[in-house]
């Protein structure tokens, strides 16, 4: 039968599993939903069997299924309360490195080299055994303990992305499970529509069972460097300036700095000491300042010294608050693995698992004053613990065929604004979590307003209803429901999104 009578019931040789704690919550720690059972599949051919039974089951309400990877999704987009979880975990994880040869003409150059990953696969995983071979992908995203699946579900973006576009931009083929069952090796040239569907696709149309992630050398070292502004407008002016050299620079980032504390705590990894102490005011009259972090590959062995020109060159064109720049040279696995010694100090204080109600927008360069305005005063006019990132981003890096979600841009460029905040228990209860979640509420619904002057999309956000997420796809939508009517037609996957609910089990299914 494929009606599930319990959770250790058999479908085919796929076991499922009494559920544990953590298929329940996820890092937002905001939403919870309990699955009636989890999968732990070894192969792309136990998901099909799963997936083939669920569609084709005559019996209502069907069960949902939601892959979840790593489990860091913020508002219980990997959940499927009352459903079935799948711990893409369990797939092989296995990395393959693969050098093809060119055609020849122009030797190196022309070598392809990419990584054939299982979809469970951390990003650090995959970069650990990249670089073995003196290789790594090209574009990343801050934290490496997510999943490849998982990211490639959303864009998976970082300070490399004005380069290289976001990870989405960087695949050459991928293996899925579709809705109905079917095991699938997509491409750019290969059933084009379901791999364009697939990313950015938040899980809708099938499972991700592994990614061919394209590949380049890898630095040995990088030269990582930060510059402090007083004014957004010289900030977003050198942020612009630091992504028109992309010969020069290979990451920029920047963040807002709201005290000494965000000093502090974005200090954690980066190893130079930082001197700036400005005067962030005092009641009514506050001020907030700005840091620009952008970094150079060094792939010299010796002294370093045509990296420290670039950077002296380059800094050199840069408008920060003199003599506030600082400078550091560090492993190219260190520099993107920079996250992890934040996250080991936060969980020795005890403050990684608390709630993280955040808050990700794309932002057209028109809207961006506007934005920060905004966010200046609402989200940021209280205490707040955690980081604000601001950082721009081409548009033209982004193929459109995909089913990420990113704002239309007259001259190109878009900037990314993660609130990345966390609720500190002992000082925000659950009642004032749920004050900052209606507060992101009120301002994402101000800036991503249709015909609106911010014209923002958000990014990472589970919407609340599907009104919602007609406006946040706009006008392609069409297509998002058009591909979910052909790879998933019986709405079995990515329950927790709230994009398409079962009309049958609609309760059971909503908070
Ligand atoms: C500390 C932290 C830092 C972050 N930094 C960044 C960043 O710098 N840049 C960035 O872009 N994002 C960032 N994120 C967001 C992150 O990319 C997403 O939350 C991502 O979903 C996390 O991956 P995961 O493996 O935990 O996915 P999960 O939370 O497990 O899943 C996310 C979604 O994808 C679906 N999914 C998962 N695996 C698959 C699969 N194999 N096939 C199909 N669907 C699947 C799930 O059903 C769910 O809808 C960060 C998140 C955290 C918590």
């Amino acid at each position: 039968s494929t009606f599930i009578q319990s959770p250790t019931d058999v479908y085919g040789p796929v076991a499922l599993h009494e559920p544990t704690p953590s298929s329940a919550r996820d890092f937002g720690a905001v939403v919870f939903g309990a699955p009636f059972a989890i999968m732990r599949p070894e192969s792309a051919a136990d998901v099909a069997l799963l997936l083939a039974a669920l569609s084709s089951a005559p019996t209502r309400p069907r069960a949902t299924v939601a892959a979840h990877g790593a489990g860091h999704s913020l508002q219980g987009q990997a959940q499927a309360r009352g459903g079935i979880v799948l711990e893409t975990r369990s797939l092989p994880r296995a990395v393959a490195v693969v050098v093809a040869d060119g055609d020849g003409e122009g030797g190196e150059n022309t070598a392809r080299a990419y990584a054939d990953v299982g979809a469970g696969a951390l990003w650090v995983e995959v970069l650990e055994e990249c670089l073995k071979a003196g290789l790594a992908p090209l574009s990343w995203t801050d934290y490496l303990y997510l999943t490849v699946g998982g990211t490639l579900s959303n864009a998976g973006i970082s300070g490399q992305a004005f380069k290289h576009g976001p990870q989405i931009s960087n695949v050459l083929q991928l293996q899925v499970v579709t809705g109905n069952g079917e095991v699938v090796t997509c491409s750019p040239t290969e059933s084009p529509d379901l791999f364009f569907a697939v990313l950015g696709g938040l899980g809708q149309f099938g499972i991700i069972t592994r990614a061919r992630i394209l590949l380049q050398h890898a630095p040995p070292k990088v030269r990582w460097v930060r510059a402090f502004y007083d004014s957004f407008e010289t900030f977003t002016k050198d942020q612009e300036f630091l992504i028109s050299i992309p010969e020069q620079v290979d990451y920029v980032e920047g963040f807002m700095v709201l005290n000494e504390h965000s000093i502090a705590s974005s200090s954690i990894a980066f190893p130079a000491p930082i001197s700036f102490n400005p005067d962030f005011g005092s009641h009514g009259k506050r001020k907030v300042y700005y840091c620009i972090e952008f970094a150079v590959h060094d792939f010299q062995e010796d002294d370093g010294s045509s990296v420290d020109h670039v950077v002296e060159l380059v800094s050199g064109e840069m408008s920060y608050v003199r003599p506030h720049v600082y400078s550091a040279e560090v492993s190219y696995f260190d520099f993107l693995n920079r996250v992890r010694m934040e996250e080991e100090s936060l969980r020795r204080q005890g403050l990684w698992d608390v709630p993280h109600p955040w808050l990700n927008m794309f932002v057209p360069r028109h809207g961006i004053a506007r934005l920060k305005d905004l966010l200046v005063d609402t989200v940021l006019a209280g205490h707040f613990d955690g980081a604000i990132l601001v950082y721009p981003l081409l548009s033209d890096k982004w193929d459109r065929n995909t089913s990420a979600v990113v704002p239309s841009t007259p001259d190109g460029v878009m900037y990314i604004f993660s609130v990345l905040r966390s609720a500190d228990p002992s000082r925000c209860g659950p009642g004032c979590v749920e004050e900052i979640l209606e507060q992101h509420r009120r301002v994402a619904d101000e800036a991503c307003r249709v015909g609106g002057g911010i014209g923002a999309k958000q990014y990472l956000a589970r919407q609340p209803s599907q009104a919602h997420w007609r406006d946040h796809f706009g006008s392609s939508w069409d297509r998002f429901v058009a591909r979910k009517a052909r790879f998933d037609p019986a709405r079995v996957l990515g329950p927790g999104q709230g994009i398409f609910p079962s009309t049958d089990s609609a309760s059971s299914m909503w908070r």
